[in-house]
Formats: C-alpha cells, sequence, structure tokens
C-alpha cells in the first residue's frame, strides 16, 4: 500500500462529513431535477412530483446505452491525434503527454449521429429515458469511482493528489487519491473531464430538440438558442482542449467520486436542464428578445474566451506578443503573475465570463419559474467556491506576491461587487 504523503492538505468540503453528505445530496439533486422538469408544476424548491421506483431507474438497455457511449468515446480517444501535449512538471519532474484530438471526437461522433439519424435512429426517444440513463451513469461513477480508489492504493506516493489522500477513506474516496491514474497512455481523468459528459450533453440536448420536433413540428427559438449556446460552449472546450491541462481539476485534483459523478453523470444530466425544461413547458420568445439574449452570451463568450486565452498564451510563452506588453508581477517561484489585461480587471475574469453566459442560457427558458435558473445558482456557487480553492493554492505557491496581486486587483469575481 502507498504510504501516505509527508505534509496532509487541509480538508476540504467540510471534511468525510461534507464529502458523505455531498455523495447523497448530488445524485438526489441530479434525481429531483429529471423528476421536476417534467412535471406540469416544475418548482425546484418544491418536492418532487412522484417517487421513481427500481422499474422507473433501472434498465440494463439504459445500462448498455451508456457503456456503449463510453467504449465509443475511448475508442475515438485512441484515434490518432493531430497534436500530442505535455502537462504541467509532476513531481518526479516528468510529465505526462495527452492527445489532443477531442474536437475530432466531436466531429466524428456527430458525423456518426447523422448517419445513424438518416438511417431511422429514433435520436428524440432518449428523452424518454433520461432517468434510467441517469441512474446507469451514477452506477458506473460509483464503481468506477470504487475502482480508481482500489488502483490509488498501490500506487507510489509521489502519484497521489496533494489533497485526497487524507487517510479517511470516505473523504479520500470523495476527493480521488491518485492524481493522474492512467492504464498505459490512457488517462482517465483527462478522457472524463471532456469527452464522454461534454459531448453526452450536446447529444442530450439535441435528443430534446428532436423529440420538440416530434411534439410541435418544429423546435422552438428557444430550443434552437439553448441547443446553440451549449454547443458553442462544448465545441469551445475541445477546440481548445489542451487549456484543461492548466486547470485545477488536472493539476491539483485527484480522480475520484467527485469528478467521475461530475464529469459522466452530473454534468450531461443537469446541464440539460434548461432543454429538458423547455420540451415540457415550451416558451414563447420573440425576436428583439431573442437578439438582446444573444447578446448577453456574446459578452460572456467573449470575457470568458479573452481570458482564458491570455492566460494560457502568457502561461506558455510571456514573450508572445499577445501578451508581451502586459503589466507583470514577478515571484519568488520565477513564475509571473498578470496585473493588467483581463486579470487585472478582477483575479476571476473567466469565471465572470462564465457565469454570464450561464444567465444567457436560462434567460430563453423566461421568467415564469426559478428551475431553469438552477444551473446559474449552482454554477455561481460553485465558481465562488472555486475561486477560495485557487486562492488558497496561490497564496501557498507565491505567497507575498500573491498578497500584492490581490492589493492591485482586489475584486475576485465581479468588479465593485465581490
Ligand atoms: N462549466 C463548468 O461547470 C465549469 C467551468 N469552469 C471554467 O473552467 C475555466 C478554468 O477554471 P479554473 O481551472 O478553476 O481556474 P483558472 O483557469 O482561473 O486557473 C487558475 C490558475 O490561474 C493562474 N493564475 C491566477 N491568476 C493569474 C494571473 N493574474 N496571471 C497568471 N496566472 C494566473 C494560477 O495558476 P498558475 O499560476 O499555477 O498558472 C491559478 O491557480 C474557467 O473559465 C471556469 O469558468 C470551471 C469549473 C466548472
Ligand atoms: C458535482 C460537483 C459539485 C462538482 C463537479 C464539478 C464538475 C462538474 C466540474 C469541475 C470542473 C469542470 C470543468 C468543466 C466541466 C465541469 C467540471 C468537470 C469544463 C470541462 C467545462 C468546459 C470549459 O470550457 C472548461 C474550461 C474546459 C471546463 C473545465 C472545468
Amino acid at each position: 500500500m502507498a504510504p501516505l504523503q509527508g505534509s496532509r492538505a487541509p480538508m476540504e468540503f467540510g471534511g468525510p462529513l461534507g464529502a458523505a453528505a455531498l455523495m447523497l445530496l448530488l445524485p438526489a439533486t441530479m434525481f429531483h431535477l429529471l423528476l421536476v422538469a417534467r412535471s406540469g408544476s416544475a418548482r425546484l424548491l418544491g418536492p418532487p412530483p412522484y417517487l421513481p421506483g427500481l422499474e422507473a431507474l433501472w434498465s440494463p438497455w439504459a445500462l448498455l446505452l451508456c457503456l456503449t457511449w463510453l467504449g465509443l468515446q475511448a475508442a475515438l480517444y485512441l484515434l490518432p491525434a493531430r497534436k500530442v501535449a505535455e502537462g504541467q512538471e509532476l513531481k518526479d519532474k516528468s510529465r505526462l503527454r495527452y492527445p489532443i484530438n477531442g474536437f475530432q471526437a466531436l466531429v466524428l461522433t456527430a458525423l456518426l449521429l447523422g448517419l445513424g439519424m438518416s438511417a431511422g435512429l429514433p435520436l428524440g426517444a432518449l428523452s424518454e429515458m433520461l432517468l434510467p440513463l441517469a441512474f446507469a451513469a451514477t452506477l458506473i461513477a460509483f464503481i468506477f469511482s470504487l475502482l480508481l480508489y482500489l488502483k490509488s492504493l498501490v500506487v507510489p506516493a509521489f502519484a497521489l493528489a496533494p489533497g485526497g489522500n487524507s487517510g479517511n477513506p470516505i473523504y479520500d474516496f470523495f476527493l480521488g487519491r491518485e492524481l493522474n491514474p492512467r492504464i498505459c497512455s490512457f488517462d482517465f481523468k483527462y478522457f472524463c473531464e471532456l469527452r464522454p459528459g461534454l459531448i453526452g450533453w450536446v447529444l442530450i440536448n439535441l435528443a430534446l430538440m428532436m423529440q420538440e420536433v416530434e411534439l410541435r413540428g418544429s423546435p422552438s427559438l428557444a430550443m434552437w438558442l439553448v441547443n446553440g449556446f451549449q454547443l458553442l460552449y462544448v465545441g469551445d472546450a475541445l477546440w481548445h482542449e489542451e487549456a484543461v491541462l492548466t486547470t485545477m481539476d488536472i493539476i491539483h485534483d485527484g480522480f475520484g467520486f467527485m469528478l467521475a459523478f461530475g464529469d459522466l453523470a452530473w454534468v450531461p444530466f443537469t446541464y440539460s436542464l434548461q432543454a429538458q425544461f423547455l420540451l415540457y413547458h415550451p416558451q414563447p420568445l420573440g425576436l428583439p428578445m431573442a437578439s438582446v439574449i444573444c447578446l448577453i452570451n456574446a459578452v460572456g463568450y467573449y470575457i470568458f474566451r479573452g481570458a482564458n486565452s491570455q492566460k494560457n498564451t502568457f502561461r506558455k510563452n510571456p514573450s508572445d506578443p499577445r501578451v508581451a506588453d502586459l503589466e507583470t508581477i514577478s515571484t519568488a517561484t520565477g513564475r509571473q503573475l498578470l496585473v493588467s489585461g483581463w486579470w487585472g480587471m478582477v483575479r476571476h475574469p473567466n469565471y465572470l465570463g462564465d457565469l454570464i453566459m450561464a444567465l444567457a442560457w436560462s434567460l430563453p427558458c423566461g421568467v415564469s419559474h426559478l428551475l431553469p435558473y438552477f444551473y446559474l445558482l449552482y454554477f455561481t456557487a460553485l465558481l465562488v467556491h472555486r475561486e477560495a480553492r485557487d486562492e488558497q493554492q496561490c497564496l501557498q505557491k507565491y505567497g507575498l506576491a500573491w498578497h500584492e496581486y490581490c492589493r492591485r486587483v482586489p475584486y475576485r469575481i465581479m468588479p465593485y461587487i465581490y
């Protein structure tokens, strides 16, 4: 068994008790949302319309479909990539290599789907199977996390994540012990973060749109907007796939239940909530309002992409002409921090852009219900918490220089507010 790390990171998420509560609460919330979205009243805060029995949740076909989907995405991951990128330096000074072919996987999935649909594949029927599919995905996430936990017990100490090896099995199962679990060159965390869940999300959105066509003859403008905005977000993530290698999830967090469930179940089945809502609660949307919503999404995307690209370009090559003129602070690690451009506006401009987009994804659903705004509420909480975790890590990495950055750029996410 791998020894525990010398210096243990402080526990997050409320320790073992918080982790245990989240492991129950997250799947329960996901099923609540799935049930409520199709109910007449669609009340986010009310009780679910009914409690489904096992026969409504369990379907071997749904399990088979989920496993086939994972198999297809794994096969696409293994196809030759246009580029192989190196990750950040690890504790043993090595760097892992990652295939950059996520966008190719999206395009090939779309082509296969197009072929399937022209051969009569009833994609809309997927929208009737969301409950058993979500159940199967949750089951897979639990079993997968257990296997990951067992695997982590036999890896050397340097392969463990800084946060997920507290010695408490519940906490470590939740957060993930091993930083980069792999079999040969197949990296499970990197694969799950970007492929099955994100592509699954847009697939579910499309299925809901097809079902709307079946029911009402044509897709509504609101459904078009939600599908379009979220496809742009997923396409962007896969186009800029290499940038995920510098996120907290890849660099810092282990691969445990939180990310396995988040990637495989939470993202596809809760992030598609607006499209689910629209299928059962059609909303009128005029062109002027639709134009305003498109503008909000465009502003959000502009900030999100501008900020993420600026940081990624700077981290790759600080002398790149696109960032060379920006003002910086030097740190004791030899790395620099940007204090002008997007990163001089607030300390997390990318979160601000992401939140503005989240608002634009909910607005097509009107203002009669709180339910489609769940993503915005959850995402605000997630990013506020994530920002605090990142600040803590940056303070540890950069010490005084980070204090100086906070003095120069006092707002975290929203200028003059937070
Ligand atoms: N849709 C979703 O569910 C989610 C989306 N996201 C999105 O993912 C993206 C990535 O987010 P995340 O990984 O949390 O964090 P960031 O991309 O914001 O990365 C934070 C890191 O950036 C570096 N950094 C911070 N400040 C500066 C600066 N001034 N100059 C240069 N480098 C700096 C630090 O790392 P270092 O110095 O070591 O480089 C810091 O740890 C965001 O756009 C976020 O909105 C995130 C979570 C969920
Ligand atoms: C369910 C729990 C409360 C928490 C689970 C969190 C995960 C769902 C998210 C953690 C970080 C994520 C990122 C993206 C999706 C959601 C998760 C996995 C991301 C891939 C979305 C697309 C973006 O462009 C991105 C920057 C690549 C994102 C990276 C972080």
